[in-house]
């Protein structure tokens, strides 16, 4: 005999309810993904000067989401956006990120897929400097590791002035950093990184800044000053 049961169509019931609700989320996200492709049209051509990812924007598309979401689901909310804005970006082409981390491949991995979101085309690839090359080509992002005896970091003061820093991952202190051709104006509105050259990642310099990194007298460090990137004091870019 079928089981008709009260809880049996207590279950049915709520079970409509989730597919009705899928139903109006799907037409949203559908609606979402097309104004998103129009955007990416109404932003840079696809050969112009940065990539499309807005991390600014980016930042307060979730920023704006996770406040408005009651306590208890902002990190459910908080990575679905990740995945719903990767999408979005997808929409303007398929997000490319190689990752370098030698000494903890899946941490950085794992870091940037939760960032990028599953949209990402991602890769690990075995030499930062062909990373940074291949990020200045505008061909998508980088996510190489800090401490892994390799200061690839200091290139981007001296070779890769194209390319800034626009996230970090593991933590407050970040282990990997995300680096791309990023428009300046559209990096997030968080801690600025700095390189600099006999710096003791001190306050020596009167701008404060929390060491990341440290290499023959250069240093890799983070600094709540609101520098301008590019300019003399070596900011290179910001995470959020
Ligand atoms: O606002 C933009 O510039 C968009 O491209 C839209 C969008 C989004 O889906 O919200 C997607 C990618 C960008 O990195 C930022 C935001």
């Amino acid at each position: 005999m079928t089981d008709i049961s009260p809880e049996h169509m207590a279950l049915a019931a709520l079970r409509h309810e989730i597919d009705l609700l899928d139903d109006e989320l799907l037409a949203l996200f559908e609606r979402r993904l097309a104004i998103a492709a129009r955007v990416g049209k109404a932003k840079d051509a696809p050969s112009g000067p940065h990539v499309k990812l807005r991390p600014d924007r980016e930042q307060t598309v979730l920023d704006r989401v996770i406040a408005r979401a009651a306590p208890d689901n902002s990190e459910a909310v908080e990575s679905l956006w990740r995945q719903i804005v990767g999408w979005g970006l997808a929409r303007q082409g398929r997000m490319k990120v190689q990752v370098w981390s030698p000494v903890e491949p899946t941490r950085a991995f794992d870091g940037a897929r939760l960032r990028f979101g599953a949209a990402a085309d991602m890769r690990a690839v075995y030499d930062p400097q062909a990373a940074l090359k291949w990020a200045a080509e505008g061909h998508g992002v980088a996510v190489l590791a800090v401490n892994s005896g390799d200061p690839w970091w200091i290139g981007l003061r001296r070779e890769w002035s194209s390319l800034s820093v626009f996230d970090g991952f593991g933590g407050d202190i970040p282990t990997a950093l995300a680096v791309g051709k990023i428009d300046p104006a559209a990096l997030p509105n968080g801690p600025r990184v700095m390189i600099d050259a006999g710096g003791d990642a001190g306050d020596g310099s009167g701008i404060r800044r929390r060491g990341l990194a440290t290499h023959h007298g250069w240093t890799l460090s983070l600094t709540d000053a609101r520098l301008g990137v590019g300019g003399d004091e070596g900011c290179v870019g910001a995470i959020g």
